[in-house]
């Protein structure tokens, strides 16, 4: 049975990265997907907003919805504190197996934990079956007609707190024109948009964050 993209790329960085190394797993996989196979990564121009938003907030609970390969759980757990931890939701089974592969090899496990289902399941587990009591910070980069359903329901399982802040990757490509409309009229978030490309390619793609105000 042949290989699939994903696990061409899981071997591109288990036979090229430095095990333990963050960055470098995250700049073998840049570096495979930008000459090779483009592949749905946040990539290293998007990667940089990610990186700025987490730097900034210092979160303590983090949950990203669309898991993928793991490239941007590497690159979230790296600049975590110590007793940091994030959540990431999967509903691929290969790819969370694979993601699980990247995600060890980079040396960042004990920060993650993966999920496996869809994301309107889980969600409404997080405060009782995995001890969340409010997420710091929210990365959405799932199904873009997932956005606004999971933002409304995890509003509804009271996850969110005063200075929470959501942070959705693909605003223009795909796109998610309704997440935009529904985030930017709604008075109880404060939101930023920040233009960029999408991953590997020369095409506009942009990233919008959102405050929640409480
Ligand atoms: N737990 C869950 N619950 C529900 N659904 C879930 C889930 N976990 C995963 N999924 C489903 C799928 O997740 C992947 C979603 N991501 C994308 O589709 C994506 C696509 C492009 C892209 C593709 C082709 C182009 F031509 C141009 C751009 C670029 C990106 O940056 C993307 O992020
Ligand atoms: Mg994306």
């Amino acid at each position: 049975m042949n290989q699939s993209k994903e696990q061409r790329i899981l071997n591109f960085v288990l036979q090229n990265a430095v095990r333990g190394d963050p960055r470098s797993v995250m700049d073998t996989i840049d570096k495979y997907c930008s000459q090779k196979e483009w592949a749905m990564n946040v990539g290293d121009e998007k990667g940089l907003i990610l990186d700025k938003t987490v730097e900034e907030l210092q979160p303590s609970v983090v949950l990203e919805l669309g898991t993928y390969c793991g490239y941007s759980a590497v690159r979230i757990a790296r600049l975590l504190k110590a007793g940091a931890r994030l959540l990431t939701v999967e509903f691929n089974p290969e790819f969370a197996a694979i993601a699980k592969q990247i995600i060890e090899f980079a040396g960042v496990q004990d920060k993650v934990k993966i999920l496996e289902g869809p994301s309107e399941e889980i969600i409404p587990q997080l405060k009782k079956k995995y001890e969340v009591d409010t997420l710091d910070f929210v990365f959405l980069d799932h199904w873009k007609d997932r956005y606004t359903p999971d933002t409304i329901l995890i509003q509804e399982c009271n996850l969110l707190r005063k200075g929470s802040v959501l942070l959705a990757d693909n605003i223009i490509v795909p796109g998610a024109p309704e997440f935009l409309k529904y985030i930017r009229n709604n008075p109880r978030f404060q939101c930023t948009n920040y233009p960029s490309h999408l991953e590997y390619m020369k095409v506009e793609d942009a990233m919008e964050k959102a405050v929640f105000l409480g």
